[in-house]
Parts: C-alpha cells; sequence; structure tokens
C-alpha cells in the first residue's frame, strides 16, 4: 500500500445527491470504480490517525449487559442474566441498555474523525437519503472500511446482537447469518422522520448514540401493532437500544429540535432471506442460541 492513496481518495468528488437518490447506475458505477482505492483509504487513515483514534471495544457497551454477555458465552445455561436487562416496552419491541452512556463521548469522537476523514462515504439512502449517516457492513458500497471500526461493528453483530436476538425471536435461527449496518442522524431541517415502513430484515437492533447532554424534542419511533391497533411512540435515551422483528411497522416521528444520531443493525439469511410469517416461534436451546454461523457472508444488500 503506497502512502498516497488517503490524498487520492479526498480528491475524489461524490456523486450528487439526486443522482444517489435516483440511484443511477453512474452512482455504481462510481463506487465499483473506486472500492479498492477508498478501502485503501481507510485503512492509511487509521494508520495516520492512530494516536487520535480511541480502540473501538466492548468497554464501551454498559457494563451490565458485558458482562451478563461474557458470562452466557461461558456457559449459555445462564443466559437468563441476559434476558432479565430486556424490557418489553411494545408488543414485540425490547429495549435495553447497550452502550454506557458516560462511554459515548469516545464512540461519537471517532465518528466526528470519521467525517473529518472527507473520504467519500455512501449515505444511507434506503427509505430517504440520511445526509449525516453511513453505510457500516463490508457489503455496502462506500462503507466506513476502517479496519478498527470493522471489528467492533463485527463484535456489535457477532457477540451481542445475535445471541439477543435468538433469544427474544428464536425463529429467526438460520435467517441471521447475513450483517447489514448503517448509521442515521435526524437534525429539524434536513433529514427530521422516516414514514411507517418495515424493514427487510429479519431482526433490527437500533441503538441511539445521543450523549447525556445531548437532547432532543419530538423524534419518537411509533410502532404499530396490527393486532390490536394500538401505536406505541418510544423514545431514546441516550445509549439505549431497541430490538424488534423486522417486519413491525415503524416510523420516525419528525425532530422538532436537537440531533438524534443512531447504529441500525439488521440480520438475515443468506441472500437476504427472512422467516416466513407463520414460522414456528418454538424456543431452541440456549446452547444453540450462543454460537457464530460458520456460513460465508454473501453480497446481497437491500439498499
Ligand atoms: O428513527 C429511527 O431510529 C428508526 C430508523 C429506521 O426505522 C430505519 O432506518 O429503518
Ligand atoms: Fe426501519
Amino acid at each position: 500500500m503506497s502512502f498516497n492513496q488517503l490524498q487520492q481518495a479526498r480528491a475524489i468528488a461524490l456523486p450528487s445527491r439526486e443522482a444517489m437518490l435516483r440511484r443511477d447506475p453512474s452512482v455504481h458505477q462510481f463506487w465499483h470504480t473506486h472500492k479498492a482505492l477508498f478501502s485503501d483509504a481507510w485503512n492509511e487513515w487509521q494508520q495516520t490517525e492512530q494516536d487520535n483514534l480511541l480502540t473501538l471495544d466492548s468497554s464501551l457497551l454498559d457494563k451490565r449487559l458485558r458482562d451478563a454477555v461474557t458470562q452466557a458465552w461461558q456457559d449459555p445455561s445462564k443466559d437468563v442474566a441476559v434476558k432479565e436487562l430486556l424490557q418489553e416496552v411494545a408488543p414485540g419491541v425490547f429495549e435495553l441498555q447497550f452502550f454506557d452512556p458516560e462511554r459515548l463521548a469516545d464512540l461519537r469522537e471517532y465518528l466526528e474523525r470519521v467525517w473529518d476523514a472527507q473520504i467519500p462515504l455512501r449515505p444511507p439512502y434506503g427509505i430517504v437519503l440520511n445526509r449525516r449517516g453511513a453505510m457500516l457492513d463490508s457489503r455496502s458500497e462506500g462503507y466506513l472500511a476502517a479496519p478498527n471500526f470493522q471489528a467492533f461493528y463485527r463484535e456489535m453483530l457477532n457477540t451481542y446482537m445475535r445471541p439477543i436476538a435468538r433469544m427474544l425471536f428464536p425463529e429467526i435461527m438460520g435467517y441471521d447469518t447475513q450483517t447489514f449496518g448503517f448509521s442515521i442522524h435526524y437534525q429539524p431541517n434536513t433529514d427530521s422522520s422516516i414514514r411507517p415502513h418495515t424493514d427487510a430484515s429479519a431482526v433490527t437492533l437500533n441503538i441511539n448514540l445521543n450523549l447525556p447532554d445531548e437532547a432532543f424534542t419530538g423524534s419518537a419511533v411509533d410502532f404499530f401493532d396490527l393486532a390490536s391497533g394500538q401505536k406505541h411512540s418510544l423514545t431514546f435515551k441516550p445509549g439505549t437500544a431497541m430490538i424488534h422483528r423486522g417486519n413491525v411497522v415503524h416510523a420516525a416521528q419528525p425532530i422538532t429540535s436537537g440531533e438524534r444520531t443512531n447504529f441500525v443493525l439488521w440480520l438475515y439469511g443468506d441472500r437476504g432471506q427472512i422467516p416466513p410469517q407463520d414460522a414456528k416461534r418454538t424456543d431452541i436451546d440456549a446452547s444453540e442460541r450462543w454460537t457464530t454461523p460458520t456460513a460465508a457472508l454473501d453480497s446481497f444488500a437491500p439498499f
């Protein structure tokens, strides 16, 4: 690797927002053409910045969660301690404290340095084009390819999300081999809300990254319970996460002041498969939950 990939990458202008929203073929071509360059640039960025960058690891997570999860990996029969940290806040929607709010400043500082890197990043244009968001998974064009971040991202999915999801939603077992993720950022005048939709995932973990002093108003997430016809509006607190099946209809209300930053992580099966509607929801043995699939990652990306 020669040490000028970073400068080269910085000199390349992103396609226009309009072209990205239109999903113009030239946009796909753009990311394809520069794939290796951008990946090398993130490597180089990490090396250049290594004295400034915080190590991303599980010390950023809530201690009770980290301890309970560590224990469950050692002895799956003790995973009730993890379950006790999950609260059902709407039908099929569970809340947990994921990050330690006191450590979020470090993670956010890392992400600020990512923006300052000026390497082209592809914003998530699944539902809307969220300007200050990034694709996180290596299957995605223009993803955040810094090796340290990638190791942390994989740890969040493999060590934490998948076994917890299997505990709550046993029918996802086997429909959880593949990963997907992006970050989103809301502020009142640009990207402020998301209309009702379902996710193309088997399960979604949506984690808030707001610092304790970063208050916002509005921006509740509405979950629609089709069985009862009721709507449950839930507001994120710093470092909390909500986990739900992808097929739960949800929407984000407009943010009226402040900002909100979240990581949205998805699991689904090979080639994007999700469990059939009538999938049996019978519990699986704890020892099966605390495992990591060995299937190769495919390249299917829903958006
Ligand atoms: O506003 C949120 O946190 C929900 C985002 C969401 O539903 C999505 O990105 O699919
Ligand atoms: Fe969603």
